[in-house]
């Protein structure tokens, strides 16, 4: 296990500027939500940024050929699961882990932000587990986007609703949350962040 943190901070030293892209792992190429995570991708990786995603199909492998068609490093953490899975096509360097746990670590220390487009409990889990982060400034000035307006606006109005109003998570807890539907919205928000966690460490 620490063979596996030790493995993946060696394979992933040197991406300095790079985004981690989240979503389904069932919808397949025809689907706007695959679409939708090439969309994105590729306009991160016009920005500059290299896009790192769970490596296997659906939004996954949308997002990593939409960081290929700009040209841009794409990134596949893959996972080992009890149904053989392939690692999608369109990943130009593959690193394996056997624990969730230690793949999470790389999700975010490797990132500038987290990018998440519809999908199920395994997209959820990441999206908690950076809330979770910022909300206990593990990591500062983080942004969380999520792409797809129809899809995320039920679930942000119940955060705000049941946790915000509640009293059950701090006001600001939410303030890096963002939801939009246009990939150069995100590549706004994705900027401005990174720029804030340049300036933070002194590097702007
Ligand atoms: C069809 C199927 C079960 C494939 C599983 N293959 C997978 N390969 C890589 N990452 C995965 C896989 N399943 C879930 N994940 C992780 O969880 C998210 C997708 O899970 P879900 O479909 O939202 O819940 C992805 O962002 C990814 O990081």
């Amino acid at each position: 296990m620490a063979a596996e943190l030790e493995n993946g901070f060696a394979e992933l030293r040197g991406v300095v500027k790079a985004v981690s892209v989240f979503g389904s792992a069932r919808t397949g190429p025809a689907s706007a939500e695959y679409a939708g995570g090439r969309a994105v991708a590729e306009a991160l990786g016009h920005a500059g940024f290299a896009v790192i995603t769970g490596g296997g199909p659906g939004v996954m492998e949308g997002a990593n050929r939409g960081a290929r068609d700009a040209n841009a490093l794409s990134i596949g953490l893959t996972i080992e699961l009890p149904h053989e899975q392939e690692t999608n096509e369109h990943v130009d360097r593959a690193v394996h882990f056997d624990y969730f746990f230690a793949r999470k670590v790389m999700f975010v220390r490797y990132a500038a932000a987290f990018v998440a487009l519809p999908g199920g409990f395994g997209t959820l889990d990441e999206l908690f587990e950076a809330l979770t982060l910022i909300q206990t400034e593990k990591i500062k000035n983080f942004p969380v986007v999520l792409v797809g307006t129809e899809y995320w606006s039920g679930l942000l109005e119940w955060l705000r609703v049941q946790l915000r109003d509640e009293g059950l998570i701090s006001p600001m807890d939410l303030d890096l949350v963002h939801l939009t539907d246009e990939p150069d919205e995100v590549v706004d928000i994705v900027v401005r962040g990174h720029q804030a966690q340049l300036a933070t460490l002194g590097l702007s």
